[in-house]
C-alpha cells in the first residue's frame, strides 16, 4: 500500500482496534521484547561479572531494560504509519491490540523510570547509558532513514561496556577492545535486523545504509562486523586466547562463511538471517567470558 494511503487505511476503527483486541499482550510486543530482554540482561550479566554487588546489578538491569522499553515502544509508535503501509502484520499496532496513545504513554513512562534508575546505578555511568538510549531514540526519529542508521546502534553498544565499568568504585573507563567489540556487534545488529525487511522498507521509504546498500551487500556488512567483534573479543585482552577462545573464532567463522553463502531467496530465505544471528550469540558469550576484565 502506498505511504500516502495509509492515513486512511489508519482511520479505518476495525483495522486499528481489533475485534478482540489484547491490549496487554499487544503492550508487551510492541516493545520488541526479545532484543530488549536480552539486552538488559547482557548488561546486568556483565555488571554482576564486573563485581557490583546486588542493588548495582538491580538497577544496571533496571536501567537497561527501562531504556530498551522505552526504544522499542518509540519505535513501533513512530514507525505506525510505515508499518501500516509496509503490511507488518506482525506489529501490534497495526493489528489493532494495542491504541497507539497506550504505546506512547509506555514510551514517556519508561523513559522517565530510566533516568533515576540509571543515575542511581552511578551518575558518570548512568549519565553514559542516557546518552546512548538518546542515540538510539534518534535513530526511531529520523536516522534511521539516513546513511547514519549504524550510527546510534555503534553508540548504544559501544556505551555499554562504559555504562557498566564506570559504575564501578573507582570509575574506570572500560579496554578499548570491549568499547570497539560492542560498536561492532551493534552495527552488526543493526545490519542483521534490517535484513528481512530490506525490499518492505525501502518501498515505505526508509533509505538507511542496510537499504541503500541491498539485501547482498547488507549480509556481508552483517558478517563482517559480527565476526570481526568476535575476533576484538578474542584477541583484545590481555593473555592468552586459550582453547575456548579459538573454538569460538572457529565457529564464528564457519558461521559467517554459512551466513554469505547461503541462497537469500526461497525456502531458505531466513538463512543468512539466522546465521548472522548465530554470530551474535557467539559474541555475546564471548563478551560475558571476558566480563570480568572490561575494565
Ligand atoms: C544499548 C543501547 C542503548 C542500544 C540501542 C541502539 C538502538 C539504535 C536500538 C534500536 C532498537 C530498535 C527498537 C530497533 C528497531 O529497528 P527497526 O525499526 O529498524 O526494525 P523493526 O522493523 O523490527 O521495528
Amino acid at each position: 500500500m502506498p505511504i500516502d494511503q495509509a492515513a486512511e487505511f489508519d482511520a479505518q476503527p476495525r483495522f486499528r482496534y481489533g475485534a478482540r483486541p489484547v491490549p496487554l499482550l499487544g503492550l508487551f510486543r510492541a516493545c520488541h521484547p526479545a532484543p530488549a530482554m536480552v539486552v538488559a540482561v547482557l548488561a546486568t550479566a556483565l555488571t554482576a561479572l564486573s563485581g557490583r554487588g546486588a542493588t548495582g546489578c538491580a538497577l544496571a538491569g533496571l536501567a537497561v531494560l527501562s531504556g530498551q522499553l522505552s526504544v522499542g515502544w518509540c519505535n513501533d509508535r513512530v514507525d505506525l504509519r510505515r508499518d501500516i503501509a509496509a503490511g507488518r502484520a506482525d506489529k501490534p499496532l497495526v493489528t489493532g491490540d494495542i491504541r497507539p496513545a497506550a504505546v506512547s504513554v509506555a514510551a514517556g513512562v519508561a523513559l522517565a523510570a530510566c533516568v533515576p534508575f540509571s543515575l542511581g546505578y552511578g551518575l558518570l555511568a548512568g549519565t553514559v547509558h542516557l546518552v546512548g538510549v538518546a542515540a538510539a531514540w534518534s535513530y526511531n526519529l529520523g536516522v534511521k532513514a539516513t546513511v547514519a542508521s549504524w550510527l546510534p546502534y555503534a553508540i548504544g553498544f559501544g556505551l555499554l561496556p562504559a555504562a557498566v565499568t564506570l559504575g564501578l568504585p573507582g570509575h574506570p573507563w572500560p579496554a578499548a577492545w570491549a568499547v570497539l567489540a560492542g560498536a561492532l556487534l551493534g552495527v552488526g545488529a543493526h545490519a542483521a535486523n534490517v535484513l528481512p525487511d530490506i525490499e518492505a522498507d525501502t518501498s515505505a521509504g526508509v533509505r538507511g545504509l542496510p537499504q541503500r546498500l541491498g539485501r547482498r551487500r547488507t549480509r556481508v556488512l552483517a558478517v563482517c562486523a559480527l565476526f570481526s567483534a568476535s575476533a576484538v573479543l578474542v584477541f583484545g585482552p590481555a593473555g592468552p586466547v586459550g582453547a575456548a577462545g579459538w573454538a569460538a573464532l572457529a565457529f564464528a567463522a564457519s558461521l559467517s562463511g554459512y551466513a554469505v553463502a547461503a541462497p537469500g531467496s526461497g525456502a531458505g530465505g531466513r538463512t543468512p538471517f539466522l546465521a548472522a544471528m548465530a554470530i551474535a550469540v557467539v559474541d555475546v558469550a564471548l563478551l560475558l567470558l571476558r566480563g570480568a576484565t572490561l575494565a
